[in-house]
């Protein structure tokens, strides 16, 4: 069976316990809400498959615990990520603060070549804002991340920052990519030659 897509990408979020990443993440791959907090377990995820610059890509978005307890657990999933999305909640000032450690983290245990993000989420409880849009911005310019608030609840920017994650990530492994599609590209002209000829070509595509 043909492949459903080219490349295929990990993307990791992290943040405070109750931030909303869970929501984020379902609103993305299932276009679905529910406003229950069942805290996450160790890691979890979800896949989807976007094209961008008419690439398939398959990305594979790995949902993190907030909690101190899973952090063992959770830093081993840091250095096989390509793209790290970064969630605190606007209601929440100390999820704000504690973005420190947690790119501390990402500083000691993911790969150089990791892209990043900052996402404000919860931007439909304005009435409870503790972190203005401002801190944010500024606080990714400084880390220099592109910045996003986003709404789990109302699905507001929730696609752009997901898409915007994933070609951050694609265009750092352009390179890559490239070969991969040209190597692919190699195959398949092989293949329907072998085809013609009524041969068999066989070739196992890792990425
Ligand atoms: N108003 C509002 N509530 C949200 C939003 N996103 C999540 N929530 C609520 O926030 C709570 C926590 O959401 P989760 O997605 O479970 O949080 P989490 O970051 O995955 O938490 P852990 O798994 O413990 O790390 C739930 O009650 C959600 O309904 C949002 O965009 N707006």
């Amino acid at each position: 069976m043909a492949k459903q897509y080219d490349v295929l990408f990990r993307l990791l979020m992290l943040g405070d316990s109750g931030v909303g990443k869970t929501c984020m993440l379902r609103r993305f791959t299932e276009s679905y809400f529910d406003s229950s907090h069942i805290s996450t377990i160790g890691v979890d995820f979800k896949m989807r498959t976007l094209e961008l610059d008419g690439t398939r890509v398959r990305v594979q978005i790995w949902d993190t615990a907030g909690q101190e307890r899973y952090q063992t657990i959770t830093k081993q999933y840091y250095r096989r990520a390509q793209g790290i999305i970064f969630v605190y909640d606007i209601t929440s000032e100390s999820s704000f603060q504690h973005l420190v450690k947690w790119a501390g983290d990402v500083d000691e245990y993911a790969p150089g070549k990791v892209q990043k993000i900052l996402v404000g989420n919860k931007s439909d409880e304005e009435t409870s804002r503790k972190v203005s849009k401002d801190q944010g911005s500024k606080l990714a310019e400084t880390y220099g991340m592109e910045f996003f608030e986003t709404s789990a609840s109302t699905s507001d920017n929730i696609s752009e920052a997901f898409t915007r994650m994933t070609q951050l990530v694609l265009r750092a492994h352009e390179r890559d990519v490239d070969d991969l599609l040209g190597s692919l590209d190699d195959y398949l002209e092989k293949a329907s030659l072998e085809e013609e000829k009524g041969g068999d070509a066989q070739k196992t595509c890792a990425c």
